[in-house]
């Protein structure tokens, strides 16, 4: 099982702290959101991680080493005249070397692709795909080399629906059977609340609540982090789900 420990990460741009001390631990096995505002410093942790980016602290990683890493950014350019094949083939080779495809290469090349359920879009050219197609596309070329740590940003936010379901499942079943981590962050705090078994919290440049989801997002959380009224009820088939009120009363807060 692959862990990892994030240790008092700051980050800043030029004088600007974004990140002044997140510290959490995170366990592989199963997905875990971040979630947070809009500009509350998703995307620049996932940088710090990555290591694209440089600040205070330490991210100490067991069971996985750095280059088993991959960092899924929002938005995936995708106007290379490439099909999705190739853009396949050129992602698993990324830091393996060669242009020579062994057999088990391109197995995984065709497992990856029947996984994620594009199989039939292979010899489309990237730039004529739709948004949810490149999104897809996004997340098997992230995943084909069998990382051990997956950082991803808001990965179903082009989905449809049935989509976000098969796609988050899939994610929740390669967390399960391979030991990684895979940290997304996420907006739709339902999707949080259906697959993944932790959250962290992102708001003030700091983690204010990191843990089990249902007991990281309560309503008093949700208010703090969005200025939102929001309550926990269950669905026909018994999943929690989050019920937006409104925006909190400010005066109230
Ligand atoms: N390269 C950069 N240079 C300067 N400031 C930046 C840079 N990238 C991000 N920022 C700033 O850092 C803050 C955090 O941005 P970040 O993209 O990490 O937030 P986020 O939580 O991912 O937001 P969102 O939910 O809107 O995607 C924002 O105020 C943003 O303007």
């Amino acid at each position: 099982m692959v862990s990892l420990t994030l240790e008092h990460i700051g980050a800043r741009y030029g004088r600007r702290d974004i990140l002044t001390e997140v510290s959490a631990p995170v366990q592989g096995g199963a997905l875990t959101a971040l979630v947070g505002a809009n500009a509350a410093g998703k995307s620049t942790l996932f940088r710090r991680i990555a290591g694209h980016l440089r600040g205070a602290g330490r991210v100490r990683l067991a069971g996985a080493e750095p280059h088993e890493l991959r960092y899924m950014p929002q938005d995936t350019g995708m106007s290379a005249a490439l099909t999705v094949y190739e853009s396949i083939i050129l992602a698993l080779k990324q830091d393996r070397g060669g242009w020579r495809l062994s057999a088990d290469e391109f197995r995984a090349v065709d497992a990856v692709l029947h996984r994620f359920g594009i199989s039939h879009l292979a010899d489309q050219q990237l730039p004529d795909l739709s948004g949810g197609q490149r999104q897809s596309v996004s997340i098997a070329q992230a995943l084909v080399n069998g990382p051990k740590v997956v950082l991803m940003d808001e990965p179903t936010s082009a989905l449809d629906l049935n989509r976000q379901y098969e796609v988050l499942e899939t994610l929740r079943q390669y967390a399960q059977e391979t030991g990684a981590v895979m940290i997304l962050a996420l907006h739709d705090l339902n999707q949080a609340m259906r697959c993944c078994a932790a959250t962290l919290a992102l708001g003030e440049g700091r983690i204010l609540a990191s843990g089990p989801t249902l007991e990281v997002l309560t309503p008093a959380l949700i208010r703090r982090l969005y200025g939102i009224d929001s309550r926990v009820e269950h669905c026909s088939r018994g999943c929690p789900v989050m019920i937006v009120d409104g925006p909190a009363d400010r005066a109230l807060a």
